[in-house]
């Protein structure tokens, strides 16, 4: 096993010469062990990210590396679950399953197949047809498991799932991700669902990678601030904030103003002036002072000015 489970340098990918570009200039490593969050807003590029490094989709400028090698020569080692769950209509569940095994041969844990099947109360019998979206993820996804790969990339695995099914398949991939030290890269939009079981995150935003690394360092790398009266009143209006001489020398993120109240998301640099309540912020908070400012500077491992350790 290699230390990374993926690496990208000056990934870009463009789907036809007319289109703009679905993925630029895209540089991050995931550690191999890790279970990776892959957030951003509809059309972002998550699912053109995961089919590049799946193999199925080809760069058009840069390079991804999966397992150490391209991502061609690691498939044997990787599991893929598309967002649309591609499995034959015409087969039965056993037959699927025995397809796989077939696929994988000196891999396949069948039992670990037949257990994620049995517990969605599903007869080996029936055809995939038959199924609804919820059965078919869960089918693709024992599939996926069984496969005992040593990367896992699941576009929205929870999306179409019923709670209790999202629960108990969430522990399964946790529980593959504990005893083998499989790397899962996941895409998500459920932030909430990724604090408890993600420890990497990449957040994705038109094409770019704006958020890269550890979710611990990330947080660590941020602070929420908030004051009160003078400061508010100097600032006025939000998009003042980041020109306050208190803040000026940090990273503001995300600012708002209500009556004297002035709170902030910021990278700091250095020490805040003493009259500044500090907090850390959560995960979901953070995704989320991101997402609704699409023009906060990113920080990933290609931002050397502010590269995590
Ligand atoms: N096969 C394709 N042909 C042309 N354009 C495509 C193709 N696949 C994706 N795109 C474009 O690339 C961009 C990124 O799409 P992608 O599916 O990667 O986004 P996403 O982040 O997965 O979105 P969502 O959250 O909606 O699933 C979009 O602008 C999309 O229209």
């Amino acid at each position: 096993m290699t230390d990374l489970a993926m690496a990208a340098t000056a990934l870009g990918k463009r789907f036809g010469r007319r289109r703009g570009w679905a993925l630029r200039d895209c540089a991050f490593r995931l550690p191999a062990g890790r279970v990776c969050a892959v957030v951003g807003p509809n059309g972002a590029g998550k699912s053109t990210l995961l089919s590049l490094a799946a193999g199925l989709l080809a760069p058009t400028e840069g390079t991804i590396t999966v397992l150490g090698t391209d991502p061609a020569s690691a498939r044997a080692r990787v599991g893929y679950v598309a967002q649309d769950k591609p499995l034959h209509p015409q087969l039965t569940i056993a037959e699927t399953l025995r397809m796989g095994a077939h696929l994988n041969p000196g891999r396949w844990e069948a039992t670990a197949a037949e257990r994620i099947v049995a517990a969605g109360e599903l007869d080996p019998r029936r055809r995939i047809r038959a199924l609804s979206g919820g059965q078919r993820t869960r089918v693709a996804l024992a599939l996926a498991l069984a496969k005992r790969p040593e990367l896992l990339l699941l576009d929205e695995p929870m999306a179409d799932l019923d709670p209790l099914a999202r629960h108990e398949l969430m522990g399964a991939l946790m529980s593959q991700a504990a005893q083998h030290g499989t790397t899962i890269v996941m895409s998500s939009h459920v932030v909430a669902e990724l604090e408890d079981s993600c420890d990497h995150l990449l957040l994705v935003g038109r094409g770019r990678i704006r958020l890269a690394g550890e979710i611990d360092d990330l947080l660590a790398a941020h602070t929420r601030v908030s004051t009160t009266t003078q400061a508010a009143e100097r600032a006025g209006a939000a998009e003042a904030v980041a020109e306050l001489p208190d803040l000026r020398a940090h990273t503001v993120v995300e600012s708002r103003v209500t009556g004297r109240q002035l709170t902030a998301l910021i990278r700091p640099a250095g020490r805040l002036a003493d009259d500044w309540r500090t907090s850390a912020p959560s995960l979901e908070e953070l995704i989320l002072a991101y997402l609704r400012n699409p023009e906060a500077a990113s920080l990933t491992p290609a931002a050397p000015e502010e590269a995590l350790a």
